[in-house]
C-alpha cells in the first residue's frame, strides 16, 4: 500500500514538472499542434477558397469582408506571424494577419480555421477549412456571420481612403492599388471660389447622390465626370478632395506613369470601388508630353461609360489640367466629361475670401490699394497669396503689404498673360455644365517675395519633384 502511494506520489511529481517544462518552454504549443494534426486525421475536411479578385479582373468583396472579419478576430495573435501596425490612435496597435498564416475561428461549437493564402503567380486569397460533418450546419450562417460583422466594423471605420497605383515587382502590368487614410482637411469653405459656383458644384453633387434611380431610368451609368483647369496653384486637387470630403467618398489617384499600357488602365478601374473619386492629375500634360504609355483611346474608354459599366456604379470622375487648348476636344465632349470648371487667377473677391480665410481680415484700408491693382489686370495665385498670408499671419498689414509687392512685380506679368488667356481663351463651351469661377492661380511664380516664401515652405521642392519636368514640357508645346 505504502509503495503505491509513493509511485503515485513520483507520477505526481513528474506530472508537475512535466507541465511546468511544457508551459515554461512553450512546447505545449507544440503539443497542441500536434493533438490537432492527430484529431485531424480522423476528420474529412473540405476547402474553399476566397481569392481576392474574380477571374483576376474585379475585386471580389467576399475577399475583403473576410479580410476584415479575420483581423477583428482574437485568435489572430496565436498566429505563428503577425503585422503590426499603428492605429488610428498614436499609442493603438493593430494587428494583421501575415501571408501563408492560419488563424482559427470557432461557430455554433464547430471549429474552422482560414489559411491566409499567396498563389505562385502573387495572387491573394483565404482558404476556409471546415470538417465537411459541420459543412451543411455551419457554412451559410457563419458566412452570414461574417458579412454582418464586417459590415458592421467597416460602418463604424467612416475613414476615408486614398488609393495609388504603384508598380508591383517591377511589372507595371501587375499594378494595384495601395491605400492610405484619406486626413486631408479641405472642404468648401476652405476654397476660395465664387459662392454662387460653389453652390452649384454643390447641388450637382448633391442631385448625383440622390440621382440612383433617375441613372438607372435613363440607363445610364451612375457615375458624373468633372473636368477642373486653370493655372498652376489655383486650387483644382484642393477641390477635388474637397469634393471627396464632401460626399464622403474615397479618392483613387490615378498615376499615369505607373500604367503599363490601356489594358492596364482599364484594368485598374475595374478595381476600384463603389463611392469613389478617381482622379487623373495634370491630363494635358501626359497627353502632350507623351509620358505615359496610355493612349489617347485609352483615356476615352476610361471616361466612357462602357467600360465604367463593368465596374461599380456610383463614381466620380475629375480630370484636372491647365488648360484645354491642347487637348483633342473628343476627350472632353459632353457625355464624356459632364462638366467643366474653370480654375482662373485671383480676383479681388477671391483675394478678400482669402484675406478673411488665412488673416481673418474683412476689411483693410490697403484693401483699395490692393483692387486697384487687381484693376490694372496684375494677379497670382491663391497658392502663392496663400502663403504670403500664412508666412506674415501675425500682422495683416504686413502680409497685406507682401502680396501688394508680389502683385506689383510678379503679379503684373501674369496678370497680363491671364488677360491674353481669357481673350485667346478661349473657346469656352456654351454647355450648360460649363462653370467658370474660382480661385486665384498661377504657375511658377518668379517674384523675389514669393521666390522666398516658397523656398521656405519647400514648395519649389514639391514642385520640382512631382511636375516641374513635365510641366515645362507641357508649356514648351504650349509656347511652340
Ligand atoms: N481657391 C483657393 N482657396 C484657398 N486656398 C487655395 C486656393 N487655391 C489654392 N489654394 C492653396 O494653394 C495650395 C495649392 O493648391 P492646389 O494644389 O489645390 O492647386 P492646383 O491648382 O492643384 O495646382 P497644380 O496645378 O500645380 O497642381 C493649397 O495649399 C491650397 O490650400
Ligand atoms: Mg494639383
Amino acid at each position: 500500500m505504502g509503495s503505491i502511494l509513493w509511485w503515485l506520489l513520483g507520477v505526481g511529481i513528474v506530472l508537475f514538472l512535466v507541465r511546468i517544462v511544457l508551459f515554461k518552454t512553450g512546447l505545449i504549443h507544440m503539443v497542441k499542434k500536434w493533438r490537432r494534426t492527430i484529431i485531424d486525421l480522423f476528420h474529412v475536411y473540405q476547402h474553399y477558397k476566397v481569392p481576392q479578385f474574380n477571374g483576376n479582373v474585379q475585386e471580389n468583396h467576399l475577399y475583403r469582408k473576410v479580410y476584415t472579419y479575420l483581423n477583428s478576430l482574437s485568435s489572430i495573435e496565436d498566429s505563428d506571424f503577425t503585422n503590426l501596425f499603428t492605429g488610428k490612435k498614436s499609442n493603438e496597435i493593430v494587428l494583421r494577419l501575415d501571408r501563408n498564416q492560419v488563424v482559427g475561428d470557432e461557430f455554433l461549437g464547430a471549429r474552422v480555421c482560414w489559411i491566409n493564402g499567396e498563389d505562385e503567380d502573387g495572387g491573394k486569397s483565404f482558404v476556409l477549412k471546415i470538417r465537411k460533418a459541420d459543412k451543411r450546419r455551419i457554412l451559410a450562417p457563419y458566412l452570414q456571420h461574417i458579412h454582418t460583422v464586417s459590415d458592421e466594423l467597416e460602418q463604424r471605420n467612416t475613414e476615408l481612403k486614398l488609393f495609388i497605383n504603384v508598380v508591383v515587382d517591377g511589372k507595371k502590368n501587375n499594378g494595384r492599388w495601395r491605400s492610405t487614410p484619406f486626413n486631408h482637411p479641405c472642404t468648401f469653405d476652405n476654397v476660395a471660389m465664387e459662392t454662387d459656383l460653389k453652390n452649384k458644384v454643390k447641388s450637382d453633387l448633391e442631385s448625383f447622390l440622390k440621382g440612383k434611380q433617375y441613372y438607372n431610368r435613363l440607363g445610364r451609368v451612375w457615375k458624373r465626370s468633372y473636368l477642373l483647369y486653370g493655372p498652376s496653384g489655383t486650387g483644382k486637387s484642393s477641390f477635388v478632395a474637397a469634393m471627396a470630403n464632401f460626399l464622403d467618398y474615397d479618392v483613387y489617384d490615378i498615376d499615369l506613369s505607373k500604367v503599363a499600357d490601356d489594358s492596364d488602365l482599364k484594368m485598374l478601374l475595374l478595381q476600384t470601388r463603389a463611392k469613389s473619386v478617381i482622379v487623373i492629375e495634370d491630363l494635358d500634360r501626359f497627353v502632350s508630353a507623351k509620358s505615359t504609355a496610355v493612349s489617347v483611346s485609352g483615356i476615352l474608354n476610361f471616361a466612357d461609360s462602357i467600360l465604367t459599366s463593368c465596374a461599380a456604379d456610383e463614381r466620380i470622375m475629375v480630370f484636372t489640367m491647365t488648360g484645354k487648348e491642347h487637348i483633342d476636344p473628343a476627350m472632353i465632349r459632353p457625355g464624356r466629361v459632364d462638366v467643366h470648371i474653370h480654375f482662373p487667377l485671383c480676383d479681388f473677391t477671391a483675394f478678400k475670401t482669402l484675406a478673411n480665410n488665412y488673416l481673418g481680415v474683412r476689411e483693410h484700408k490697403l484693401f483699395p490699394q490692393v483692387e486697384g491693382i487687381f484693376q490694372n489686370g496684375a494677379s497670382l495665385s491663391p497658392a502663392e497669396i496663400g502663403e504670403l498670408m500664412i508666412a506674415n499671419r501675425s500682422s495683416p498689414t504686413r502680409a497685406l503689404k507682401h502680396v501688394i509687392s508680389a502683385l506689383q512685380t510678379d503679379g503684373d506679368r501674369r496678370g497680363n498673360a491671364r488677360r491674353s488667356f481669357l481673350e485667346s481663351g478661349s473657346r469656352r463651351s456654351t454647355s450648360e455644365s460649363e462653370m467658370s469661377g474660382p480661385l486665384c492661380g498661377g504657375g511658377g511664380g518668379s517674384s523675389p517675395a514669393v521666390k522666398e516664401f516658397r523656398k521656405l515652405y519647400g514648395l519649389l521642392r514639391i514642385k520640382s519633384s512631382r511636375k516641374s519636368e513635365s510641366y515645362d514640357g507641357a508649356r514648351d508645346v504650349r509656347d511652340g
